[in-house]
């Protein structure tokens, strides 16, 4: 794999909760522009793993690489301004603002941290018709003027992806996109994550088997704390240790 397709690197990753090993040495490397899975049953370590590259846990041990660039130990926000953004519990949706204007306030968000600051009112206009551009991109126009707090569940997941979209990530982490959603806004989702990946890298954790076949181009198998598989689907889905994992799990 040529060193410029890994976006994301993560090397001897390892988290100790108290002398409980949640991640052992983990290795893992995204490939730019891809749709990367992480799965496995549940007490994995996918959440634990998912944190340590959020950065919202440090690790023990272990390194992690952006575009190349060491950035083990720095914060959230100082990842998300490299491009490296986190979906879905990061991006607080403020529940009486209508959808426009939560997406209006990611955009100036993004825009405070640059070298410009949003006054004139040209630059408001600017927003306003950036925010109904994102709305639009994630379906969302017929509820444009609705507060957030109205939205039914499955939009709500579609306005967390526009503010993150806000931001202009190259790189998309969503933690279990599809939890609580019903097969119709599962499918939304989906065909939306798939929509937004196009120009960008995503790095999932997924408990829904068929979006995972569907969506992803590689997937990173945890069991224990460890990486079990590494792969596309079809030959995942078939390693007899993937199989096992998940025996008696549940998660089939
Ligand atoms: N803060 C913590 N302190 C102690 N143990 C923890 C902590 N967080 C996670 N663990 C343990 O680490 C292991 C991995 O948990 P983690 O939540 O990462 O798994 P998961 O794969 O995301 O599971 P699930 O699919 O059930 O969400 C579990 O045994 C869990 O109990």
């Amino acid at each position: 794999m040529a060193e410029e397709e890994v976006i994301l690197e993560a090397t001897g990753l390892t988290k100790e909760f108290k002398g409980f090993v949640a991640v052992k040495n983990v290795d893992l490397r995204v490939r730019r522009h891809t749709i990367h899975a992480l799965i496995g049953p549940n007490g994995a370590g996918k959440t634990t793993c998912f944190n340590l590259l959020t950065h919202f846990l440090s690790p023990t041990s272990g390194r992690i690489h952006f575009n190349g660039r060491d950035i083990t130990g720095s914060s959230p926000a100082a990842i998300a301004r490299m491009g490296l953004v986190r979906s879905f519990q990061i991006s607080a949706v403020f529940p009486h603002l209508s959808v426009r204007e939560n997406v209006r306030v990611a955009l100036q968000r993004k825009l405070r941290n640059s070298f410009y600051f949003w006054r004139s009112e040209r630059v408001l206009d600017r927003l306003d018709e950036r925010a109904l551009e994102l709305v639009e991109a994630v379906g969302l126009t017929p509820f444009a003027e609705l507060p957030a707090v109205e939205l039914p569940y499955g939009r709500k997941r579609a306005l967390e992806i526009a503010t993150t979209l806000a931001l202009d990530p190259e790189m998309m982490l969503l933690d279990e996109p599809m939890a609580g959603l019903g097969q119709e806004d599962i499918q939304r989702i989906a065909s939306l994550i798939r929509t937004v990946s196009r120009n960008r890298t995503v790095l999932m954790v997924e408990h829904n088997m068929s979006v995972v076949a569907d969506l992803s181009n590689a997937i990173t198998v945890l069991a224990r704390g460890e990486v079990l598989a590494e792969g596309p689907y079809e030959t995942v889905s078939k390693n007899p240790l993937v199989v096992e994992a998940y025996v008696g799990t549940g998660h089939g």
